[in-house]
């Protein structure tokens, strides 16, 4: 058996890359950059008006004109109006490119407009006010955004105004979700009163869909040497895959050795942590790395955030996520020598503190208790006994 440390540090350092491609930028949302999107000229391209009202010459006011002909209108999109003559102005509208001889923007709510003639009504007007100028947030040539960061929806606004159509991005790995156990129906079925349906696999592909990965499902029923041949062909067309059910010491729990026969190395089988304890993992000398997650849903669950997903990040490049801390909300006790993994809601305090409120739920077959929870608190197994105040790393889910 290993310490839930131990297992971490094992699994990653089970790294590789996949590799890059191209898809197009509106597929890309949620993968990682493997290039430094750049601009492909200033950002903002050209002096831009940020207020509607009208544009003039500042030099004309300090001159004393504060009445002005409007001469055109120039909405955004339009080819600049310049001025000729000091009292004539342009009425321009938002985001519209200023003529290079205009330079100060006055609003509407300055002015009083009336026959075409605009009067500032109000004091104070400074030269080059409301203007946006050209190259103020970003220079040709300049990063918009990195290789190795994840697109966000304010990337895909970039790489679009950019004009990057398609985006080079890390590969994901090809993930198959298998669930195991003949008392498992499928969703659209209806169970006897002794099955149930299999939502393991559905959360675990909705974690992976998070991060773009579409990943296959199977189905495997309690017998040996049907397991053998499906997880074999899965070792040969996937990266990854994800079990969970049949790894613990029922007899009908085929897995483990299935995969030993199909040459998986075992890298641990047991973890000291509740839940999850019979979590096993191993990697084929081809490259496919097996993670064997229990079946109880919230085993399952708390294996994928713990182990799996921070894996997924590191193959992906990505840099590791800060931890996240919490104060219990109450005193709690948990005696086996085991680290827990206790389901909490959180919330911050006056002080600005997180605090986890602890809902324990009825053990890892409880997963309607993780619908009331939204992370996990990491208590270590040295301890039994924990108090309100006390500060511990949380996994949000
Ligand atoms: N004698 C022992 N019994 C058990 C131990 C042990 O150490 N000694 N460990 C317990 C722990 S802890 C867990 S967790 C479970 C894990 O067992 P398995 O990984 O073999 O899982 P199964 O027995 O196949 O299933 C457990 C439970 O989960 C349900 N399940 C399985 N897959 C799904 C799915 N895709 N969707 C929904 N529910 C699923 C399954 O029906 C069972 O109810 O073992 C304990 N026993
Ligand atoms: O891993 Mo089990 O989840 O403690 O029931």
């Amino acid at each position: 058996m290993v310490t839930v440390a131990q297992a971490e540090k094992i699994v990653m350092a089970q790294l590789k890359s996949y590799g890059h491609e191209l898809v197009p930028f509106q597929n890309a949302l949620n993968r990682v950059l493997s290039e430094d999107i750049v601009t492909d000229r200033d950002l903002p391209p050209f002096n831009r008006a940020t207020m509607d009202g009208i544009a003039v010459s500042h030099k004309a006011i300090a001159d004393g004109i504060f009445t002005f002909h409007i001469k055109a209108t120039q909405t955004a999109g339009d080819e600049p109006v310049g001025v000729d003559d000091a009292d004539i102005c342009i009425e321009i509208m938002t985001g519209a490119a200023l003529h290079p001889s205009v330079d100060t923007v006055i609003p509407y709510e300055a002015l009083e407009i009336r026959n075409k003639l605009a009067a500032i009504t109000a004091d104070g007007t400074r030269k080059g006010q409301n203007i946006h100028y050209k190259g103020a947030d970003k220079r040709q040539g300049d990063i918009v955004a990195a290789a190795g960061q994840t697109v966000t929806p304010a990337i895909m606004g970039l790489a679009a105004s950019v004009g990057k159509a398609e985006l080079l991005v890390q590969k994901l790995p090809r993930v198959v979700v298998i669930s195991s156990g003949d008392e498992l129906v499928d969703v659209v079925d209806t169970p006897e009163p002794y099955q149930i349906r299999r939502s393991n696999n559905y959360t675990v592909k909705a974690a992976l869909a998070n991060h773009g990965i579409k990943a296959d499902m199977l189905h495997i029923p309690d017998e040996a040497a049907i397991t053998e041949i499906q997880i074999g062909q899965c070792l040969q067309n996937y990266d990854v895959i994800l079990l969970s059910g049949g790894i613990s010491m029922g007899k009908f729990d085929y897995i483990p050795k299935a995969l030993e026969a199909l040459g998986v190395e075992k890298l641990f089988h047991k973890v000291l942590q509740r839940p999850g304890k019979p979590f096993w993992f191993g990697r084929h000398a081809e490259g496919p790395l097996v993670f064997a997650f229990p079946g109880n849903p919230v085993a399952t669950f708390m294996c994928l955030h713990r182990y799996f997903l921070l894996w997924l990040d590191a193959a992906l490049g990505l840099p590791a996520k800060k931890p996240v801390y919490a104060a219990l909300g109450t005193d709690f006790k948990f005696q086996p020598a085991l680290q827990y993994f206790l389901q909490v809601t959180l919330n911050f305090d006056e002080q600005g503190r997180q605090i986890a409120t602890p809902i324990e739920g009825n053990g890892s077959g409880d997963f309607a208790n993780l619908a009331d929870t939204e992370a996990f608190i990491e208590l270590p197994m040295e301890r039994s006994d924990f108090k309100k105040g006390e500060v511990f790393r949380v996994w949000k889910f």
